[in-house]
């Protein structure tokens, strides 16, 4: 424990006012008792303006909730009371219009409970930290490892995760929810004629088709090569037939009026819907292969259903 008796009344004051990130003494009530330090101004502008004002002076009825909320959890937590939260221009009172930064602020706010009252009230000690880059960061390394680079689709990691779940609201709700997987025909033999960047052009236009066709709610996503799945919830798999079938030639009308693959290319797929006896999506996703398989067999250019 170091000894306080070293410094003065005026150097711990100096010392707690330098502290580079700022620390709010909160009431249960949610008055700022008092605030120190928050010296680094590439992240906090000066809060010494709202010693005495309370939460719900400063911030809208929401957020002020939130606030209180947390402080009366770190009072009774009895321990360290870690909290991320965002703060944007319009949950501070009188900046709805326009002021202030455009973005959200993301901060990690470690709050203390204080085991003496302040003001006659239990209190909070509130370090509040500026996380917003590292936050960034996070958003765009998540959204990365589920994207697929060329197309912008969904990649395979996210499609088994939206899978997953669209099993599980099945498996509770029996909504109907199909599963369209389809891939380009002859895809190797456009590579070799034309290209690998004409492929790489056929699949970029197959994945626009895919997402100026589609219902907003439909889940298009690149498994991976030339083969595309599309989950489509609330839809039964007579419901997604035609849809599959409209698919089918406006990919193949968009692969021919590129003119970059000679009489252009179709495509085959399989489409199938979730079944009672289904154990996970994987019996679906089968499924569709198998009737994608028999499409390639029976001579391309069309969707087989296991309906
Ligand atoms: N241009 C391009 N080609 C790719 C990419 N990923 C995989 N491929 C190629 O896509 C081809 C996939 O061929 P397959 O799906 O096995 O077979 P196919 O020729 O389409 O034959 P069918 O599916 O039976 O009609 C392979 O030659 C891969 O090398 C990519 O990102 N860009």
């Amino acid at each position: 424990m170091t000894d306080l008796s070293l410094f003065s009344t005026e150097q711990i004051a100096a010392l707690l006012a330098a502290l580079p990130d700022p620390a709010f003494i909160l009431t249960r009530s949610g008055r700022y008792a008092a605030i120190f330090g928050g010296t680094d101004s590439r992240y906090y502008h000066d809060g010494s303006g709202l010693v005495g004002k309370s939460i719900g002076d400063v911030l809208n009825a929401d957020k002020a909730a939130w606030f209180g909320q947390q402080i009366a959890a770190a009072l009774t937590a009895d321990r360290l009371h870690v909290v991320e939260y965002a703060l944007h221009r319009n949950d501070i009172k009188g900046m709805e219009d326009g002021e202030g930064p455009d973005e959200t602020i993301w901060f990690e706010g470690r709050v203390q409970a204080l085991g003496y009252p302040v003001q006659g009230e239990d209190a909070v000690l509130w370090v509040a930290s500026n996380i917003t880059a590292s936050k960034k960061l996070e958003t765009l390394l998540r959204t990365q490892s589920e994207t697929d680079s060329l197309t912008s689709l969904a990649n395979r990691r996210k499609l088994m995760a939206a899978l997953t779940e669209h099993y599980d609201l099945y498996a509770r709700y029996k909504t109907p929810t199909s599963v369209l997987i389809f891939d380009i025909d002859n895809f190797k033999n456009i590579n070799d004629v034309y290209g690998h960047l004409a492929g790489d052009k056929a699949i970029i236009a197959t994945a626009e088709v895919c997402r100026d066709e589609l219902r907003i709610t439909d889940f298009p996503a690149r498994l991976g090569g030339d083969e595309f799945v599309i989950l489509m919830p609330h839809t039964s798999c007579e419901h997604a037939l035609p849809i599959a079938e409209r698919l089918r030639q406006r990919i193949a009308d968009h692969l021919r009026a590129l003119g970059t693959l000679g009489d252009g290319a179709t495509i085959s797929g399989g489409l199938s819907e979730m079944e009672p006896d289904d154990r996970s999506y994987e019996d679906v996703l089968k499924r569709a292969d198998d009737a994608l398989y028999r499409a390639k067999h029976d001579g391309r250019n069309r969707i087989v259903h296991h309906c």
